[in-house]
């Protein structure tokens, strides 16, 4: 096993956290998060004068000094509580501790299909006024992701195949996938992300459960043996 691999699998953590103190770290840390996120879009945004900037920046820098006096190395990696709770809170496109995530809050069913309602604000921008493409990508990888693991067949993207057909406006917006078929340790899964007008850009993906992790239960995914 590479070095690379053996320290991405220690970043599979079980951490034993019980369910309250999950929803509490939920309940103090999700504000945050949507404070940062809001913060990312008004520092982008605000036509004051150059004052009250500065005001600003003194306001933020002291607010990362209170947070930095302990701070995990990071990167935060994949935990699962005692009762199997999983938190990807990291993730950069749902992690509930991360403010760069949209977030997306998926809903998955078992048969292996996933949807989400999110919205993109500014800071999601590529050409003037529409959503970056390398967002909708982000997007549809998480959902697509998402749909091969509820149905209990996870895996890394191995390719993800996009086409864009119309140009995604920012704002409001769908994306949805199911699972076309799953071949071996590979689970081809197809999808959208839509916007007022209708589809913006179509998905498939093909998901590969890594060689470290065959043969393993996500219990199991961060015990190196
Ligand atoms: C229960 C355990 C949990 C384990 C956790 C592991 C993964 C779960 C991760 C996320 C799931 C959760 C939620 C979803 C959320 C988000 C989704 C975003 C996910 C990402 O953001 S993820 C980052 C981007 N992603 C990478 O960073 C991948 C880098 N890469 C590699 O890690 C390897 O490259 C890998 C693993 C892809 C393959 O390596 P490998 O050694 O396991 O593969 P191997 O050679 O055994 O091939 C087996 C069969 O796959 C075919 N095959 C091989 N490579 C292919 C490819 N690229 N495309 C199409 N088919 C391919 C072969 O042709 C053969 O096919 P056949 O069986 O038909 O011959």
């Amino acid at each position: 096993m590479t070095d690379s691999i053996a320290r991405q699998q220690l970043l599979y953590v079980q951490d034993q956290a019980s369910d309250d103190e999950i929803a509490r770290q939920a309940e103090l840390y999700g504000p945050l998060t949507d404070s940062v996120r809001e913060l990312i879009e008004v520092a982008l945004l605000t036509e004051v004068d150059d004052p009250e900037v500065r005001a600003a920046l003194e306001h933020i820098e002291s607010a990362k000094r209170l947070l930095r006096q302990r701070i995990n190395p990071g990167p935060y990696g994949v935990r699962w509580g005692a009762s199997g709770q999983k938190r990807a809170w990291g993730n950069a496109a749902a992690g509930l501790r991360n403010a760069v995530a949209p977030p997306l809050i998926v809903e998955c069913d078992p048969d292996g299909r996933a949807r989400v309602d999110f919205h993109l604000g500014s800071a999601y921008e590529g050409p003037a006024g529409l959503t970056h493409g390398g967002v909708s990508a982000l997007v549809l990888d998480q959902v697509l992701g998402a749909a091969a693991e509820a149905a209990g067949a996870p895996g890394m993207t191995g390719t993800l195949t996009l086409r864009y057909r119309r140009p995604t406006p920012l704002g409001a917006l769908h994306a949805e996938a199911r699972i076309d078929r799953v071949e071996g340790v590979k689970t081809i899964v197809t999808g959208h992300l839509s916007g007022p007008d209708g589809v913006c850009v179509e998905a498939e993906g093909v998901f590969i459960l890594p060689r470290w992790a065959r043969g393993k239960d996500s219990a199991a995914v961060s015990d190196p043996a």
